[in-house]
Protein backbone atom coordinates (compact mmCIF):
# COMPACT_ATOMS: atom_id res chain seq x y z
CA UNK A 1 0.00 0.00 0.00
CA UNK A 2 1.59 3.38 -0.87
CA UNK A 3 0.40 6.85 0.53
CA UNK A 4 0.27 9.99 -1.86
CA UNK A 5 -0.42 13.31 -1.26
CA UNK A 6 -3.62 15.41 -1.79
CA UNK A 7 -1.73 18.33 -3.36
CA UNK A 8 0.13 15.41 -5.37
CA UNK A 9 3.74 16.87 -5.47
CA UNK A 10 5.03 15.30 -2.62
CA UNK A 11 6.50 11.38 -3.35
CA UNK A 12 4.57 8.12 -2.79
CA UNK A 13 5.39 6.94 0.49
CA UNK A 14 5.20 3.44 2.03
CA UNK A 15 3.37 2.74 5.79
CA UNK A 16 6.31 3.98 7.77
CA UNK A 17 7.78 6.77 6.19
CA UNK A 18 3.72 8.34 6.05
CA UNK A 19 3.43 7.77 9.91
CA UNK A 20 7.01 9.49 10.51
CA UNK A 21 6.44 12.10 8.17
CA UNK A 22 2.61 13.64 9.32
CA UNK A 23 2.30 16.61 6.72
CA UNK A 24 3.44 15.85 2.82
CA UNK A 25 6.16 17.57 1.68
CA UNK A 26 4.37 19.63 -0.52
CA UNK A 27 2.30 20.67 1.98
CA UNK A 28 -0.82 17.65 1.38
CA UNK A 29 -1.85 15.18 3.32
CA UNK A 30 -0.92 11.55 2.58
CA UNK A 31 -4.47 9.46 1.65
CA UNK A 32 -3.88 5.51 1.08
CA UNK A 33 -3.23 5.21 -3.25
CA UNK A 34 -7.07 2.90 -2.71
CA UNK A 35 -9.47 2.09 -0.27
CA UNK A 36 -9.05 -1.05 1.44
CA UNK A 37 -12.36 -3.02 1.23
CA UNK A 38 -14.45 -6.07 3.27
CA UNK A 39 -16.59 -8.36 1.73
CA UNK A 40 -19.63 -8.66 3.54
CA UNK A 41 -19.12 -12.40 4.90
CA UNK A 42 -15.66 -10.42 5.87
CA UNK A 43 -17.43 -8.02 7.92
CA UNK A 44 -19.71 -10.86 9.51
CA UNK A 45 -17.08 -12.72 10.72
CA UNK A 46 -15.78 -10.25 13.41
CA UNK A 47 -18.83 -10.35 15.11
CA UNK A 48 -17.78 -11.55 18.42
CA UNK A 49 -14.44 -10.17 18.12
CA UNK A 50 -13.19 -8.23 20.63
CA UNK A 51 -11.92 -4.46 19.69
CA UNK A 52 -8.08 -5.35 19.50
CA UNK A 53 -8.83 -8.02 17.08
CA UNK A 54 -10.91 -5.80 14.88
CA UNK A 55 -8.54 -3.40 15.36
CA UNK A 56 -6.22 -5.80 13.88
CA UNK A 57 -8.24 -7.08 11.13
CA UNK A 58 -8.90 -2.93 10.23
CA UNK A 59 -5.44 -1.54 10.43
CA UNK A 60 -3.53 -4.53 8.86
CA UNK A 61 -4.32 -3.20 5.08
CA UNK A 62 -3.31 -0.23 5.75
CA UNK A 63 0.10 -1.30 7.86
CA UNK A 64 0.30 -3.69 4.62
CA UNK A 65 3.02 -5.81 6.10
CA UNK A 66 5.28 -2.99 6.66
CA UNK A 67 5.47 -4.29 10.91
CA UNK A 68 4.84 -7.99 11.18
CA UNK A 69 1.96 -9.04 12.52
CA UNK A 70 2.76 -10.22 15.55
CA UNK A 71 4.57 -7.10 16.52
CA UNK A 72 1.21 -5.03 15.79
CA UNK A 73 -0.79 -7.21 17.47
CA UNK A 74 1.57 -6.69 20.38
CA UNK A 75 1.38 -2.87 19.87
CA UNK A 76 -2.63 -3.41 19.59
CA UNK A 77 -3.01 -5.12 23.62
CA UNK A 78 -0.07 -2.79 25.28
CA UNK A 79 -2.26 0.01 23.89
CA UNK A 80 -5.43 -0.58 24.87
CA UNK A 81 -4.43 -1.83 28.21
CA UNK A 82 -4.44 1.66 29.15
CA UNK A 83 -8.17 1.69 28.77
CA UNK A 84 -10.67 1.69 31.59
CA UNK A 85 -13.07 -0.30 30.08
CA UNK A 86 -13.25 -3.86 29.10
CA UNK A 87 -14.95 -3.05 25.57
CA UNK A 88 -12.44 0.00 25.63
CA UNK A 89 -15.43 2.22 23.34
CA UNK A 90 -18.95 0.70 24.84
CA UNK A 91 -21.98 1.33 23.16
CA UNK A 92 -24.58 3.00 25.54
CA UNK A 93 -28.65 2.93 24.49
CA UNK A 94 -30.40 5.69 25.16
CA UNK A 95 -33.59 5.92 23.34
CA UNK A 96 -35.09 3.61 21.16
CA UNK A 97 -33.04 3.77 18.26
CA UNK A 98 -30.32 6.24 19.94
CA UNK A 99 -26.77 5.19 21.05
CA UNK A 100 -24.01 6.61 22.38
CA UNK A 101 -20.51 5.79 21.58
CA UNK A 102 -18.47 6.39 24.58
CA UNK A 103 -14.63 6.95 23.34
CA UNK A 104 -13.82 8.35 26.75
CA UNK A 105 -12.34 5.14 28.97
CA UNK A 106 -8.11 6.69 27.87
CA UNK A 107 -6.19 7.75 30.27
CA UNK A 108 -6.94 11.69 29.19
CA UNK A 109 -10.69 11.43 29.17
CA UNK A 110 -11.15 11.85 25.07
CA UNK A 111 -11.31 9.96 21.97
CA UNK A 112 -8.00 11.20 21.08
CA UNK A 113 -6.51 8.25 23.53
CA UNK A 114 -8.04 5.45 21.13
CA UNK A 115 -5.59 6.86 18.37
CA UNK A 116 -2.58 8.45 19.84
CA UNK A 117 -2.09 5.69 22.47
CA UNK A 118 -1.21 3.50 19.37
CA UNK A 119 0.55 6.12 17.40
CA UNK A 120 3.25 6.39 20.31
CA UNK A 121 4.14 2.78 19.78
CA UNK A 122 3.88 2.63 16.00
CA UNK A 123 6.49 5.45 16.03
CA UNK A 124 8.61 4.82 19.03
CA UNK A 125 8.85 1.16 17.08
CA UNK A 126 9.57 2.19 13.49
CA UNK A 127 11.89 4.53 14.83
CA UNK A 128 13.69 2.22 16.94
CA UNK A 129 14.43 0.05 14.18
CA UNK A 130 15.98 2.82 12.08
CA UNK A 131 17.73 3.59 15.01
CA UNK A 132 16.39 7.24 14.33
CA UNK A 133 14.79 10.03 17.09
CA UNK A 134 11.75 12.37 16.41
CA UNK A 135 10.88 15.71 17.09
CA UNK A 136 7.21 15.87 17.63
CA UNK A 137 5.42 19.57 17.00
CA UNK A 138 1.48 18.94 17.47
CA UNK A 139 -1.56 21.78 17.92
CA UNK A 140 -4.16 21.39 19.99
CA UNK A 141 -7.46 23.38 20.76
CA UNK A 142 -7.53 21.40 24.20
CA UNK A 143 -7.62 17.17 23.92
CA UNK A 144 -5.18 16.26 21.33
CA UNK A 145 -2.20 18.06 23.27
CA UNK A 146 -3.08 16.16 26.66
CA UNK A 147 -3.50 12.74 24.74
CA UNK A 148 0.01 13.00 22.74
CA UNK A 149 1.40 13.94 25.87
CA UNK A 150 0.21 10.92 28.03
CA UNK A 151 1.08 8.82 25.24
CA UNK A 152 5.04 10.40 24.10
CA UNK A 153 5.63 11.26 28.02
CA UNK A 154 9.24 9.61 28.74
CA UNK A 155 9.85 8.05 25.44
CA UNK A 156 13.34 7.99 24.63
CA UNK A 157 13.42 8.34 21.26
CA UNK A 158 11.05 11.47 20.92
CA UNK A 159 10.63 14.87 21.99
CA UNK A 160 7.03 16.66 21.87
CA UNK A 161 6.34 20.07 21.26
CA UNK A 162 2.36 20.93 21.84
CA UNK A 163 1.49 24.30 21.04
CA UNK A 164 -2.03 25.37 22.20
CA UNK A 165 -4.34 28.79 22.08
CA UNK A 166 -3.32 30.56 25.85
CA UNK A 167 -6.30 31.24 27.85
CA UNK A 168 -8.84 29.10 25.48
CA UNK A 169 -8.62 25.40 27.21
CA UNK A 170 -10.53 24.55 29.87
CA UNK A 171 -8.66 24.07 33.28
CA UNK A 172 -8.68 20.13 33.16
CA UNK A 173 -7.15 20.15 29.66
CA UNK A 174 -4.45 22.71 30.50
CA UNK A 175 -2.86 20.80 33.20
CA UNK A 176 -3.13 17.30 31.54
CA UNK A 177 -0.48 19.13 29.56
CA UNK A 178 1.40 21.29 31.48
CA UNK A 179 2.04 19.14 35.06
CA UNK A 180 3.69 16.82 33.05
CA UNK A 181 7.11 15.76 34.67
CA UNK A 182 8.44 14.07 31.83
CA UNK A 183 11.73 15.76 30.46
CA UNK A 184 10.57 15.08 26.60
CA UNK A 185 7.42 16.99 27.06
CA UNK A 186 7.45 20.78 26.09
CA UNK A 187 4.39 22.62 26.43
CA UNK A 188 3.90 26.25 24.90
CA UNK A 189 0.62 28.37 25.15
CA UNK A 190 0.29 30.60 22.51
CA UNK A 191 -1.22 33.51 22.41
CA UNK A 192 -3.56 33.55 19.29
CA UNK A 193 -6.30 30.65 18.76
CA UNK A 194 -6.12 26.87 17.90
CA UNK A 195 -5.88 28.00 14.26
CA UNK A 196 -2.77 29.89 14.91
CA UNK A 197 -1.64 27.15 16.40
CA UNK A 198 -2.52 24.35 13.86
CA UNK A 199 -0.53 27.17 10.59
CA UNK A 200 2.89 27.44 13.17
CA UNK A 201 2.82 23.47 13.13
CA UNK A 202 2.52 23.00 9.37
CA UNK A 203 4.71 26.13 9.01
CA UNK A 204 7.15 24.29 10.93
CA UNK A 205 6.30 21.36 8.37
CA UNK A 206 6.85 23.49 5.35
CA UNK A 207 10.26 24.90 6.48
CA UNK A 208 11.94 22.67 4.70
CA UNK A 209 15.11 23.12 6.12
CA UNK A 210 13.91 22.86 9.74
CA UNK A 211 11.81 19.98 9.21
CA UNK A 212 15.07 18.08 8.30
CA UNK A 213 17.04 19.12 11.03
CA UNK A 214 15.07 18.57 13.31
CA UNK A 215 13.12 14.96 11.91
CA UNK A 216 10.04 16.69 12.58
CA UNK A 217 7.57 14.25 13.45
CA UNK A 218 3.42 14.96 13.94
CA UNK A 219 0.51 13.60 15.69
CA UNK A 220 -2.43 15.87 15.07
CA UNK A 221 -4.93 13.84 12.38
CA UNK A 222 -2.74 14.89 9.99
CA UNK A 223 -0.90 12.03 10.49
CA UNK A 224 -2.46 9.07 8.29
CA UNK A 225 -2.06 7.04 11.27
CA UNK A 226 -5.15 9.15 13.70
CA UNK A 227 -7.09 8.73 11.10
CA UNK A 228 -6.27 4.69 10.30
CA UNK A 229 -6.81 3.85 14.29
CA UNK A 230 -10.50 6.09 14.46
CA UNK A 231 -11.87 3.52 11.55
CA UNK A 232 -11.91 1.05 14.11
CA UNK A 233 -14.45 1.93 16.74
CA UNK A 234 -16.97 2.66 13.37
CA UNK A 235 -16.87 -1.25 12.85
CA UNK A 236 -17.03 -2.18 16.48
CA UNK A 237 -20.14 -0.24 17.07
CA UNK A 238 -21.72 -0.91 13.65
CA UNK A 239 -20.72 -4.41 14.16
CA UNK A 240 -21.93 -4.43 17.67
CA UNK A 241 -25.85 -3.35 15.88
CA UNK A 242 -26.00 -5.40 13.16
CA UNK A 243 -23.79 -4.19 10.69
CA UNK A 244 -22.82 -5.23 7.91
CA UNK A 245 -27.08 -6.84 7.74
CA UNK A 246 -28.15 -3.48 8.87
CA UNK A 247 -27.19 0.17 7.97
CA UNK A 248 -26.09 2.52 10.98
CA UNK A 249 -26.08 6.29 10.89
CA UNK A 250 -23.71 8.37 12.80
CA UNK A 251 -22.92 11.82 14.45
CA UNK A 252 -19.71 13.19 14.98
CA UNK A 253 -18.96 17.00 16.94
CA UNK A 254 -16.49 17.73 14.37
CA UNK A 255 -13.94 20.53 14.44
CA UNK A 256 -10.54 19.19 12.58
CA UNK A 257 -12.98 16.84 10.31
CA UNK A 258 -10.45 13.71 11.32
CA UNK A 259 -13.08 11.74 13.17
CA UNK A 260 -16.29 11.67 10.73
CA UNK A 261 -13.51 11.49 7.86
CA UNK A 262 -12.67 8.05 9.96
CA UNK A 263 -16.52 7.02 9.52
CA UNK A 264 -15.93 7.73 5.70
CA UNK A 265 -13.21 5.99 5.39
CA UNK A 266 -15.37 2.63 7.42
CA UNK A 267 -17.92 3.23 4.54
CA UNK A 268 -15.74 3.35 1.69
CA UNK A 269 -13.95 0.07 3.33
CA UNK A 270 -17.68 -1.62 2.85
CA UNK A 271 -19.34 -0.74 6.50
CA UNK A 272 -23.07 -0.55 5.93
CA UNK A 273 -23.28 2.98 7.32
CA UNK A 274 -25.84 5.06 6.30
CA UNK A 275 -26.21 8.99 7.27
CA UNK A 276 -22.66 10.39 8.59
CA UNK A 277 -23.73 13.71 10.17
CA UNK A 278 -21.45 16.73 10.91
CA UNK A 279 -22.44 18.47 14.07
CA UNK A 280 -20.63 21.86 14.80
CA UNK A 281 -20.95 24.09 17.76
CA UNK A 282 -21.36 27.96 16.89
CA UNK A 283 -17.65 28.16 15.01
CA UNK A 284 -20.08 26.07 11.67
CA UNK A 285 -18.00 26.33 9.11
CA UNK A 286 -18.47 22.94 7.93
CA UNK A 287 -22.13 23.09 7.93
CA UNK A 288 -21.95 26.57 5.90
CA UNK A 289 -20.07 25.46 3.31
CA UNK A 290 -22.42 22.16 3.07
CA UNK A 291 -25.20 24.47 2.46
CA UNK A 292 -23.59 27.40 0.32
CA UNK A 293 -20.96 25.08 -1.23
CA UNK A 294 -18.47 28.02 0.38
CA UNK A 295 -15.55 27.24 2.77
CA UNK A 296 -15.41 31.30 4.01
CA UNK A 297 -13.33 31.35 7.16
CA UNK A 298 -14.44 34.13 9.87
CA UNK A 299 -13.46 34.90 13.05
CA UNK A 300 -13.04 32.00 16.02
CA UNK A 301 -15.85 32.57 18.95
CA UNK A 302 -14.84 30.78 22.38
CA UNK A 303 -17.52 28.24 23.17
CA UNK A 304 -18.44 25.69 25.87
CA UNK A 305 -17.01 23.06 23.59
CA UNK A 306 -13.30 24.71 23.11
CA UNK A 307 -11.80 21.39 21.23
CA UNK A 308 -13.89 22.85 18.22
CA UNK A 309 -13.08 26.26 18.32
CA UNK A 310 -11.40 25.40 14.89
CA UNK A 311 -11.86 27.27 11.66
CA UNK A 312 -9.40 25.38 9.71
CA UNK A 313 -10.46 21.89 9.12
CA UNK A 314 -7.34 20.41 7.90
CA UNK A 315 -8.77 16.76 6.92
CA UNK A 316 -11.42 18.38 4.99
CA UNK A 317 -8.57 18.26 2.45
CA UNK A 318 -8.75 14.60 2.36
CA UNK A 319 -12.89 14.92 1.40
CA UNK A 320 -12.05 17.38 -0.93
CA UNK A 321 -9.48 14.97 -2.70
CA UNK A 322 -11.89 12.51 -2.71
CA UNK A 323 -14.83 14.33 -4.02
CA UNK A 324 -12.54 15.89 -6.76
CA UNK A 325 -12.04 12.21 -7.71
CA UNK A 326 -8.49 13.15 -6.45
CA UNK A 327 -7.68 15.90 -8.60
CA UNK A 328 -4.70 17.17 -6.85
CA UNK A 329 -4.30 20.32 -9.06
CA UNK A 330 -7.75 21.40 -7.91
CA UNK A 331 -6.86 20.65 -4.02
CA UNK A 332 -3.69 22.90 -4.81
CA UNK A 333 -5.91 26.04 -6.18
CA UNK A 334 -8.66 25.40 -3.11
CA UNK A 335 -6.03 25.84 -1.09
CA UNK A 336 -4.07 28.10 -2.41
CA UNK A 337 -7.58 30.38 -2.62
CA UNK A 338 -7.58 29.42 1.75
CA UNK A 339 -4.36 30.64 2.27
CA UNK A 340 -5.02 34.01 0.21
CA UNK A 341 -8.43 34.67 1.04
CA UNK A 342 -9.63 32.73 3.84
CA UNK A 343 -12.20 31.30 1.15
CA UNK A 344 -12.53 29.66 -1.58
CA UNK A 345 -15.73 27.49 -3.95
CA UNK A 346 -16.45 24.10 -4.39
CA UNK A 347 -17.47 23.30 -7.91
CA UNK A 348 -20.87 21.69 -8.38
CA UNK A 349 -19.54 18.27 -9.24
CA UNK A 350 -17.60 17.95 -6.04
CA UNK A 351 -20.30 20.06 -3.84
CA UNK A 352 -22.92 17.02 -4.81
CA UNK A 353 -20.85 14.43 -4.44
CA UNK A 354 -20.30 15.72 -0.63
CA UNK A 355 -24.12 16.28 -0.09
CA UNK A 356 -24.03 12.67 -0.70
CA UNK A 357 -22.40 11.50 1.87
CA UNK A 358 -22.50 13.86 4.49
CA UNK A 359 -25.52 15.99 6.39
CA UNK A 360 -24.73 18.42 8.90
CA UNK A 361 -25.80 21.09 11.47
CA UNK A 362 -24.99 22.91 14.29
CA UNK A 363 -25.62 23.99 17.74
CA UNK A 364 -25.82 27.01 19.89
CA UNK A 365 -23.92 27.16 23.17
CA UNK A 366 -27.90 27.76 24.51
CA UNK A 367 -29.22 24.71 22.67
CA UNK A 368 -25.88 22.55 23.89
CA UNK A 369 -26.68 23.08 27.66
CA UNK A 370 -30.39 22.52 26.95
CA UNK A 371 -29.41 19.16 25.51
CA UNK A 372 -27.52 18.30 28.68
CA UNK A 373 -29.83 19.10 30.81
CA UNK A 374 -32.35 17.17 28.69
CA UNK A 375 -30.71 14.00 28.37
CA UNK A 376 -30.35 14.03 32.17
CA UNK A 377 -33.44 14.60 33.12
CA UNK A 378 -35.18 11.89 30.05
CA UNK A 379 -32.01 9.63 30.27
CA UNK A 380 -30.11 9.95 33.55
CA UNK A 381 -27.30 10.48 30.93
CA UNK A 382 -24.76 13.03 31.44
CA UNK A 383 -23.22 14.69 28.12
CA UNK A 384 -19.94 16.59 27.97
CA UNK A 385 -20.32 19.66 25.87
CA UNK A 386 -18.86 18.31 22.33
CA UNK A 387 -21.22 15.72 22.90
CA UNK A 388 -24.00 17.30 23.63
CA UNK A 389 -23.04 19.26 20.38
CA UNK A 390 -23.57 16.15 18.22
CA UNK A 391 -26.51 14.82 20.75
CA UNK A 392 -28.56 17.78 19.25
CA UNK A 393 -28.11 17.61 15.92
CA UNK A 394 -28.24 14.04 16.04
CA UNK A 395 -31.69 14.28 16.76
CA UNK A 396 -32.94 16.19 14.07
CA UNK A 397 -30.79 13.69 11.12
CA UNK A 398 -32.06 11.00 12.69
CA UNK A 399 -34.79 8.45 10.71
CA UNK A 400 -36.26 5.43 11.78
CA UNK A 401 -34.42 3.06 8.96
CA UNK A 402 -31.05 3.17 11.32
CA UNK A 403 -29.91 3.45 14.96
CA UNK A 404 -28.44 6.74 15.08
CA UNK A 405 -25.03 6.57 16.81
CA UNK A 406 -23.72 9.72 18.01
CA UNK A 407 -19.78 9.70 19.13
CA UNK A 408 -19.00 10.80 22.79
CA UNK A 409 -15.91 12.40 22.49
CA UNK A 410 -14.81 13.60 25.55
CA UNK A 411 -15.65 12.63 29.68
CA UNK A 412 -17.86 15.34 31.41
CA UNK A 413 -15.43 16.03 33.73
CA UNK A 414 -13.04 17.86 31.53
CA UNK A 415 -15.97 20.44 30.93
CA UNK A 416 -16.88 20.63 34.72
CA UNK A 417 -18.33 24.35 34.75
CA UNK A 418 -20.06 24.01 31.41
CA UNK A 419 -21.70 20.65 32.63
CA UNK A 420 -22.44 22.11 36.21
CA UNK A 421 -24.12 25.54 34.82
CA UNK A 422 -26.22 23.14 32.63
CA UNK A 423 -27.35 19.91 34.59
CA UNK A 424 -26.04 21.74 38.49
CA UNK A 425 -24.12 18.30 38.56
CA UNK A 426 -20.32 18.60 39.31
CA UNK A 427 -18.60 15.73 37.28
CA UNK A 428 -15.40 14.40 39.20
CA UNK A 429 -12.14 13.53 37.50
CA UNK A 430 -11.60 9.88 37.81
CA UNK A 431 -9.05 9.12 40.76
CA UNK A 432 -5.68 8.53 38.52
CA UNK A 433 -6.27 12.33 38.01
CA UNK A 434 -7.25 13.75 41.08
CA UNK A 435 -4.17 15.14 42.45
CA UNK A 436 -3.65 16.79 39.17
CA UNK A 437 -5.10 20.12 39.62
CA UNK A 438 -2.95 20.53 42.46
CA UNK A 439 0.31 19.79 40.55
CA UNK A 440 2.87 22.55 39.54
CA UNK A 441 2.22 23.71 36.30
CA UNK A 442 5.43 24.15 33.32
CA UNK A 443 4.84 25.64 30.25
CA UNK A 444 6.17 28.68 28.32
CA UNK A 445 4.09 31.73 26.66
CA UNK A 446 5.30 32.43 23.16
CA UNK A 447 3.44 34.69 20.89
CA UNK A 448 2.45 33.63 17.65
CA UNK A 449 5.82 33.96 15.41
CA UNK A 450 7.28 31.33 13.63
CA UNK A 451 10.49 32.37 13.97
CA UNK A 452 10.19 32.33 17.78
CA UNK A 453 8.56 29.16 18.35
CA UNK A 454 11.16 27.43 16.03
CA UNK A 455 13.89 29.15 18.36
CA UNK A 456 12.15 26.95 21.24
CA UNK A 457 11.88 24.07 19.38
CA UNK A 458 15.29 23.71 18.36
CA UNK A 459 16.74 24.41 21.25
CA UNK A 460 14.63 22.33 23.62
CA UNK A 461 14.56 19.24 20.92
CA UNK A 462 17.38 17.03 21.78
CA UNK A 463 18.11 17.03 18.26
CA UNK A 464 19.80 20.48 18.54
CA UNK A 465 18.41 22.47 15.97
C1 LIG B 1 -13.81 16.55 22.59
C2 LIG B 1 -13.69 16.75 21.12
N1 LIG B 1 -14.76 16.55 20.36
C3 LIG B 1 -14.71 16.70 19.02
C4 LIG B 1 -13.56 17.11 18.40
C5 LIG B 1 -13.56 17.23 16.91
O1 LIG B 1 -12.85 16.16 16.32
P1 LIG B 1 -12.19 16.32 14.89
O2 LIG B 1 -11.18 17.39 15.00
O3 LIG B 1 -11.59 15.01 14.60
O4 LIG B 1 -13.28 16.71 13.98
C6 LIG B 1 -12.41 17.35 19.16
C7 LIG B 1 -11.12 17.80 18.57
O5 LIG B 1 -10.96 18.08 17.44
C8 LIG B 1 -12.47 17.14 20.54
O6 LIG B 1 -11.40 17.29 21.29
N1 LIG C 1 -9.83 19.21 18.89
C1 LIG C 1 -8.48 18.92 18.65
C2 LIG C 1 -7.88 19.76 17.56
C3 LIG C 1 -6.75 19.08 16.88
O1 LIG C 1 -7.27 17.97 16.22
P1 LIG C 1 -6.48 16.77 15.61
O2 LIG C 1 -7.46 15.66 15.65
O3 LIG C 1 -6.09 17.18 14.26
O4 LIG C 1 -5.28 16.49 16.45
C4 LIG C 1 -7.74 19.01 19.96
O5 LIG C 1 -8.34 18.70 20.95
O6 LIG C 1 -6.61 19.39 20.02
Amino acid sequence: MKYISTRGEAPSLGFCDALLAGLASDGGLYVPQQWPAFTKKQIRAMRGMTYQQIAFAVLSPFVDGEIDDKTVRAMIDEAYATFRHPAITPLVQTGPNDFILELFHGTTLAFKDVAMQLLARLMDHVLAERGQRATIVGATSGDTGGAAIDAFAGRERTDIFILFPHGKVSPVQQRQMTTSAAGNVHALAVRGTFDDCQNLVKAMFNDKGFRERMQLSGVNSINWARIMAQIVYYFTSAIALGAPDRKISFTVPTGNFGDIFAGFVAKRMGLSIDRLVIATNDNDILARTLKTGRYEMRGVVATTSPSMDIQISSNFERLLFEATDRDPAEIRTLMGGLKQSGSFQIGDKALKAIRKEFRAGRATQKQVARTIAETLEKTGYLLDPHTATGVFVAARNARAASPMVTLATAHPAKFPDAVKSASGIDPTLPPWLAGMMQREERYEILDPDLAKVEAYVGSHSRIRG
